[in-house]
């Protein structure tokens, strides 16, 4: 993948995945990823935030040596890929689309076999690997039940508890939490952090703004096969500006009183009146005063911080639509 003879610099021998112009044209002429510079640093928890179709899995699947580029190439644990997929993968751990498990064997043993089929793992260690990697992910006590009985969020963690036989420097999760329920989703989340918290870069995709904004450090946003922004995620929404709620039963008087004072893209619902602070906002103090000064009896009044899907709305000029 990086055989377009650039010499990888620094950067991108130090970050965990590093990417120049990687572009994949599918058969059909469908530009799936489009020129993609990615920087994912070491040690972080790195979002992949894109809906669904806008070329997220397609990335993973190049920098993981699974197809070919058209163009461009990466980096991966500063080995150039896929000339280094030997040396490197054995350090890596993936699980994309779902994990592919033998619903007829246990637990257990679907992580026997997975071991098995690693002709670096010893044989004689096997048992201790499989049992450190079901505690780890929680499946210890349900390690005898057959694999198919396993709820979903079960077979995830199964799936990831494979990734984790080997110690990994870097797990690329895709869509890890993909058609989990709330209390499957925690629990992936948790994972997650404790395995961010041992050192292992983690690299996950997802369509979920408020996922990548509950657990990553550090986020890139796809639209449509392109990069559109990347970065910490503190960062991203700190570039957008919030907004501040008022809760009134005068609402027609406080968004006049608002837009005097250069709010923008006012909203009213029920006795809610929200809008966008402008660059150059006035002390909030101040605004307070001048609404109780036209008379806005004020119940509640609050600024929110700007969410990484305002960011994502800024950006585009678009609504994250889920559904793609
Ligand atoms: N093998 C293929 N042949 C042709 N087009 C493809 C192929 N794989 C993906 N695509 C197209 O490339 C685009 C990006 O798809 P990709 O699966 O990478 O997106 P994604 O962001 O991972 O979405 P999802 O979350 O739905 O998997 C889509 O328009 C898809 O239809």
């Amino acid at each position: 993948m990086a055989g377009d003879g650039r010499a990888a610099g620094p950067p991108a021998r130090q970050a965990a995945i590093a990417t120049h112009g990687l572009t994949k044209r599918f058969r059909g002429g469908q530009l799936a990823v489009d020129g993609l510079e990615l920087t994912v640093p070491r040690g972080s928890v790195f979002g992949f935030l894109g809906p669904n179709g806008s070329g997220k899995t397609t990335t993973i699947r190049m920098l993981l040596g699974l197809i070919e580029p058209t163009s461009g190439g990466g980096y991966l644990l500063g080995e150039p890929m896929p000339r280094a997929a030997r040396r490197v993968l054995p350090r890596v751990g993936a699980l994309i689309e779902g994990p592919a498990l033998y619903p007829f064997l246990t637990g257990r043993d679907n992580l026997v076999r997975f071991d098995a089929a690693d002709p670096t793992a010893d044989p004689r260690t096997r048992g201790a690997r499989v049992d450190a990697a079901l505690e780890r992910v929680g499946l210890a006590a349900a390690a005898g039940k057959k694999a198919r009985a396993y709820s979903l969020g079960m077979k995830q963690r199964l799936g990831l508890a494979s990734a984790l036989l080997q110690p990994r420097e870097l797990l690329v999760l895709d869509e890890p939490t993909n058609g989990l329920d709330p209390q499957g989703m925690r629990e992936i989340r948790g994972l997650v952090r404790e395995l961010a918290a041992d050192g292992t870069t983690v690299f996950l995709s997802s369509h979920l703004l408020d996922e990548i904004e509950q657990v990553c450090t550090h986020a890139a946003v796809m639209s449509r096969g392109r990069l559109i922004v990347q970065g910490a995620v503190a960062e991203l929404s700190a570039g957008v500006r919030g907004r501040l709620t008022v809760t009134t039963p005068d609402p027609a008087e406080a968004g006049r009183v608002l837009k005097e004072h250069g709010l923008s893209v006012l909203t009213a619902d029920g006795d809610e009146v929200s809008g966008e602070l402008p660059d150059d906002a006035p002390d909030l103090a101040v605004l307070n005063a001048a609404l109780v000064a036209a008379g806005v009896r004020v119940r509640g009044f609050g600024r929110q911080r700007a969410s990484l899907e305002d960011a994502f709305v800024a950006l585009t000029g678009e609504g994250f639509d889920v559904a793609g």
